[in-house]
């Protein structure tokens, strides 16, 4: 088998369909077909409620398609692998450790001795810009600390895969520009490949290669935007170049049809 054309991640004509509370089934995800390349960062933007989150359960493996493929590196996936690693909205550190503690979680849960645990962790927290505060508890950090806590404690683990859901969108303008940054400098050392749902278009087109733009739910893909701006960038300055705006025009004009079948379709059922 050439290992070399398998890609990260492949969706096949994969729907999900769920059991509502009332029996009725309710269709969050239909027939998606998605390529996501080694070492490729793919952000998926679509309307409110059309089924992103679905997709990446989709992809972790923590939920099965009801019908179609999902794989991973070739194979179908089967549970949460091993070099998988998730980044959401809500921080996901344990509140009763330390940040030190928190970042060593992974690597000891995976067999790593406990020194060598420490010396990663620590060499994350450097790196994340948090090496003074290893002693601290989480609810002693910002909200932009406490998302550096969890790459370092997501990257630690030297991921493969990474799989993030609107995990900025708590954050302040700022503190998520900076860690937009971040996470491209992180990454770019890495080579993981990346899911990263969001609702914001902007930051979709400064971070990934690749954009999908799911319809109104249930989400399929829509259309593929290629992001042909150069790297290494800075989402501050990406920002104001005359390319990004073209495209943001472009991906707006695929993207706001869906936006607004979704609020007309709010729109009726609240009346
Ligand atoms: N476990 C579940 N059981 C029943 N319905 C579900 C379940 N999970 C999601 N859904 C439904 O599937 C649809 C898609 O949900 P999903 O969370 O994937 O959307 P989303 O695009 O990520 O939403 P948002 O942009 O608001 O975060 C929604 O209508 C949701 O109510």
């Amino acid at each position: 088998m050439n290992s070399h054309h398998v890609p990260a991640i492949e969706l096949r004509g994969a729907s999900k369909a769920f059991r509502t509370p009332s029996g009725a089934l309710h269709t969050a995800v239909r027939d998606l077909d998605l390529v996501v390349e080694r070492g490729e960062f793919v952000a998926v933007v679509g309307p409110t409620g059309c089924g992103k989150s679905t997709s990446l359960t989709l992809i972790s493996g923590l939920e099965e398609p009801t019908s179609g493929d999902v794989l991973v590196a070739g194979e179908p996936v089967r549970g949460i692998g091993d070099r998988t690693g998730f980044v959401f909205q809500q921080d996901a550190v344990f509140p009763w450790r330390t940040v030190l503690s928190n970042v060593m979680a992974g690597p000891r849960f995976r067999g790593v001795p406990k020194d060598r645990a420490r010396e990663r962790a620590r060499e994350w927290l450097a790196r994340v810009g948090l090496a003074a505060f290893e002693d601290r508890y989480p609810h002693q950090l910002s909200g932009g600390q406490r998302k550096r806590v969890a790459l370092a404690a997501t990257f630690v683990n030297d991921p493969e895969l990474l799989l993030m859901d609107e995990p900025f969108s708590a954050l302040d303008v700022q503190t998520r520009a900076l860690m937009s940054d971040e996470l491209l400098d992180l990454w770019s050392d890495t080579g993981a490949s990346v899911v990263f749902v969001t609702h914001d278009l902007e930051e979709s087109i400064a971070l990934a290669d690749k954009v999908v733009v799911m319809t109104a739910g249930p989400a399929t893909v829509k259309e593929v935007f290629a992001i042909d701006l150069p790297r290494p960038r800075r989402v501050e300055e990406v920002r104001l170049e005359p390319r990004f705006v073209e495209i943001y025009r472009e991906i707006w004009s695929s993207l706001g049809e869906e936006v607004r079948i979704t609020r007309e379709r709010g729109a009726t059922h609240a009346a």
